[in-house]
């Protein structure tokens, strides 16, 4: 019983705080600032420097995915090969910066959506992958 409870108290704490945090996003920040958890290594984008961060990759097409805190946007190419060869080029660098996306392929379609899991919400992880992406797609 001791060991199931100490194994089980911090997963139990980290489900609860991430409902509160549902429920009340706005002070995600300033638990951040003191928690040794993923939100202070990477903290979920909020405010002006989220709004800042944003304004060019919705320019470029980004667009917000509803129900949750992702980004999404849809890549067409020409055939599958050059299809293909974008994402191995997201890829090798998703895999780099240990983070990656969610997407999904037929043909010459790339639908692409990024959101950080740890964190449940949009970081400058995603802001990070997605300005590699506008750069691998305008060359
Ligand atoms: C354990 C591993 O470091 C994590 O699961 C990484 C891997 N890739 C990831 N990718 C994304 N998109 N979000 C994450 O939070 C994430 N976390």
């Amino acid at each position: 019983m001791r060991v199931s409870l100490s194994v089980q108290g911090p997963l139990l704490f980290s489900a609860h705080i991430d409902t509160f945090f549902r429920l009340f996003p706005t002070l995600q920040r300033g638990y951040a600032s003191t928690t040794k958890s993923c939100f202070k290594k990477m903290p979920v984008l909020q405010g002006e420097e989220r709004e800042k961060e944003m304004s060019p990759l919705l320019a470029a097409g980004w667009k917000m995915v509803s129900g949750r805190d992702a980004i999404q946007k849809e890549f067409l190419f020409k055939n599958f090969n050059e299809a293909f060869g974008f994402m191995s080029r997201v890829a090798l660098k998703a895999e780099q910066m240990n983070h990656h996306p969610e997407w999904f392929n037929v043909y010459n379609k790339v639908d692409v959506t990024l959101s950080t899991h740890d964190c449940g919400g949009l970081s400058q992880n995603d802001i990070k992958l997605a300005t590699f992406i506008e750069n691998v797609v305008s060359k």
